[in-house]
């Protein structure tokens, strides 16, 4: 029997989500999610043959990311869909942050191991849940490949003057600080379905991606390559996010050190933390940010305003670093489903050529499609990413031509 299935584990701080795909056609075997790991109200949702079966839930504390595999391994087993199956040809990662050396996605050894340890105080959200899922999958299944798909892979193409931070080179490099970039494997593939989407080979096309989710960025692609993007070192600078800062005058972390009297560890905590719409208003769900501003709280209005005009400013410069944009393409989670959030974004752009269609914008549908007006200069679009599939897709070419 060939095998010819590939689960994918995307591991987050506090989440795992999972896929089971059939390669022969995509098809999802399973999809699922455990929530809150850590805490006592933690929650594995699983699908059975997304759309098709009937959906089961477990609730109760789930300790960390070893154990949640253990849980979801549990119930694929249930649908007969057990990590002992034959037909099992990989495990795909979504792995962080890759630094310079991964720049391809790579089977997984226990150099490739050290070495994504060695990225933790770079990624210290992100990485150490990674690992746990990588480690204990190679344990549940030793002789199975397992494949790190790399969120920093797409950016590597970043020319120097913007994969460069303006400080002295010799401690720059040294400790290995620039830009890397995050989210790039939805960055890689919305960037190419906006351009399908528009009936344009990706080579031709020039996209700002907008990610929007619990996690927000924002990237420049030229022609199918990345040519800025606004997360850095680590998955912090940029765009507000849930509980992230985004960008701020870094001399705010001496001024809270010296003036605040907090702790390294303590301001890390806040920025990344309890910072954002987290930070801003008490909230980091748009959906309940955007229920409190109709019912007229002013914090949440503030909030969502300050999220927007940083989106706009990075709108802006995005195409000024392309000078010419085909299209704006808004994706994840607030990007798929704000209509609200894309209306403000480019509200008063129209100079640029921005502007969307508000029933067009505010219709609800499941595929990618353009959401401004008819004849419109640049493409405004809402493009579903699919990181789970981008990671199965590039696992499995991997493992077929280490096969073949
Ligand atoms: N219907 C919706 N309307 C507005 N925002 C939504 C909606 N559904 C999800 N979101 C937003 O999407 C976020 C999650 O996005 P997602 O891309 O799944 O993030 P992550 O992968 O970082 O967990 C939620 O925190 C919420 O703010
Ligand atoms: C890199 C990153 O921010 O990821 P997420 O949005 O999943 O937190
Ligand atoms: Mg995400």
């Amino acid at each position: 029997m060939t095998a010819t299935r590939v689960l994918v584990l995307n591991s987050g701080s506090s989440s795992l989500k999972y896929q089971l795909l059939d390669m022969r056609d995509g098809g999802r075997l399973a999809v699922g999610l455990v929530e809150r790991i850590g805490e006592r109200t933690s929650r594995l949702r699983h699908t059975p043959s997304a759309g098709g079966g009937e959906s089961r839930e477990r609730t109760g504390a789930i300790a960390d990311h070893d154990a949640a595999l253990k849980a979801v391994a549990e119930e694929l087993a249930r649908d007969g869909l057990g990590l002992d199956s034959p037909e099992l040809a990989a495990i795909g990662h979504r792995v962080v942050h890759g630094g310079r050396r991964f720049t391809e996605p790579t089977v997984v050894d226990d150099a490739v191991l050290a070495e994504i340890e060695r990225l933790i105080p770079v990624a210290p959200l992100h990485n150490p849940a990674n690992l746990t899922g990588i480690r204990t999958a190679r344990a549940l299944r030793p002789d199975l490949p397992q494949v790190a798909v790399f969120d920093t892979a797409f950016h590597t193409t970043m020319p120097e003057s913007a994969a460069r931070y303006a400080i002295d080179v010799e401690t720059a490099d040294r400790h290995r600080i620039r830009r890397y970039g995050f989210h790039g494997t939805s960055h890689a593939f919305v960037s190419r379905a906006t351009a399908a989407l528009l009936g344009r080979a990706p080579e031709d096309v020039n996209v700002i991606v907008l990610h929007l989710g619990n996690g927000a960025s924002a990237s420049a692609v030229r022609g199918g390559t990345c040519v800025d993007t606004s997360m850095g070192l680590t998955p912090l600078e940029g765009l507000v996010m849930g509980t992230r800062s985004g960008d701020v005058d870094p001399a705010v972390i001496f001024h809270l050190a010296r003036v605040g009297d907090m702790s390294i560890g303590e301001i890390d905590t806040l920025l990344n933390k309890k910072s954002g719409l987290t930070g801003l208003c008490g909230d980091n769900d748009m959906r309940e940010i955007r229920r409190r501003i109709d019912e007229g709280d002013e914090r949440a209005r503030l909030a969502f305003d300050i999220y927007i005009h940083r989106l706009k400013k990075y709108i802006g410069a995005y195409c000024a670093v392309l000078g010419r944009v085909d299209a704006v393409a808004f994706t994840a989670g607030v990007g798929e489903n704000a209509a609200p959030v894309r209306e403000a974004a480019v509200a008063g752009l129209d100079q640029l050529g921005l502007a969307v269609d508000p029933e067009l914008n505010a219709a609800r549908a499941d595929g990618p499609r353009i959401v401004s007006p008819a004849g419109a200069r640049v493409a405004v679009a809402v493009v579903p990413t699919d990181e789970e599939l981008e990671i199965a897709t590039q696992t499995y070419a991997l493992v077929g031509k280490a096969n073949s």
